[in-house]
């Protein structure tokens, strides 16, 4: 059995700005640790306002209300005086659109470990650049222009130059906000590789459009629609024998579930109990 590195308890999430949104409503979920949970449901269901809530990146914009907690390693990550930049190292995010950071290569590895003070020496610096763009299978393309700007990579070697920037910090959790969804075939192939091989030392919770990918990728999936938990699983159970009506038709594309907007629909939502892999 898995523990949980991560749980969000009863969280809700709401805009209060003109129109008020009630973005995510109520979930309670375990991120398994060293697991990819992959996050899906139709486009505006709260997949991302959820993901960044867990290291409180929504925090970012104005107007947003939350209830309820996240924690990690059993200690909250909003009742805490731990400073918000210190919670963010330990939970990385990696945004949809690949940008490196306007440094050489190097340097955007570099970065995070110099801004914390990681690395007394410089071999020691040159050493942990390394191990990151191994992890992120990026070594073998870029060693030998360590000092070329960031910025002239393909895009998909600039997302796994973010994955390796995310990396530096040591991080226990990496979201992963559609990663690959602005990447070409072979360079999304090339970051889901790379996502697999990092789930055997990080928590990885990923929001993604793709069931394909999620089939792929994932451990455990949550399906989230209207901003509730509909239900959350183990990858095979959650494909292979749907529990409710709403995730069976999600995942066999019976209904279009995107031009559906009755939140009065017979199918009632599983709420707040449902855990992934339980
Ligand atoms: N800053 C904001 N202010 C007001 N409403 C917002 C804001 N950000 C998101 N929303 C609304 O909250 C709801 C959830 O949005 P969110 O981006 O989390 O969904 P999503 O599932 O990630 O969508 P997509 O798959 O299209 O990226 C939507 O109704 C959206 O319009």
């Amino acid at each position: 059995m898995t523990n949980a590195a991560l749980t969000t308890e009863n969280l809700a999430v709401t805009y209060t700005g003109n129109r008020e949104v009630e973005a995510v409503k109520g979930v309670s979920l375990e991120f398994p640790e060293n697991e990819l949970t992959a996050i899906i449901g139709p486009s505006g269901c709260g997949k991302s306002t959820l993901l960044k809530s867990l290291n409180r990146l929504h925090e970012i914009q104005p107007n947003v209300e939350i209830t309820g907690d996240v924690t990690l390693g059993g200690r909250s990550v909003y009742d805490t005086d731990e400073p918000v930049p210190e919670l963010r190292k330990r939970i990385g995010y990696v945004p949809q659109k690949p940008t490196a950071l306007p440094l050489s290569i190097y340097e955007n590895v570099a970065y995070g470990l110099r801004i914390h003070g990681e690395c007394e020496s410089k071999a020691e610096l040159d050493d942990r650049v390394e191990s990151y763009l191994r992890k992120v299978n990026l070594w073998e393309e870029v060693e030998d222009r360590l000092d070329t700007p960031g910025a002239e990579l393909s895009t998909g070697q600039i997302q796994r130059l973010c994955l390796a920037r995310s990396l530096a910090v040591e991080p226990d959790v990496l979201l992963c906000d559609e990663v690959t969804s602005a990447l070409d075939p072979i360079s999304a192939d090339q970051v889901e590789k790379t996502l697999e091989s990092l789930k055997a030392e990080y928590t990885i919770v990923a929001v993604t459009h793709s069931m394909d990918q999620a089939k792929r990728l994932a451990d455990e999936v949550v399906f989230l629609y209207l901003g509730e938990l509909v239900e959350a699983n183990d990858v095979r159970s959650f494909f292979e024998n749907p529990q409710n009506e709403r995730t069976r038709e999600f995942v066999d594309g019976s209904r279009p579930v995107e031009d559906d907007d009755d939140s009065n629909s017979d199918s009632e939502p599983t709420t707040a109990s449902v855990s992934p892999g339980r």
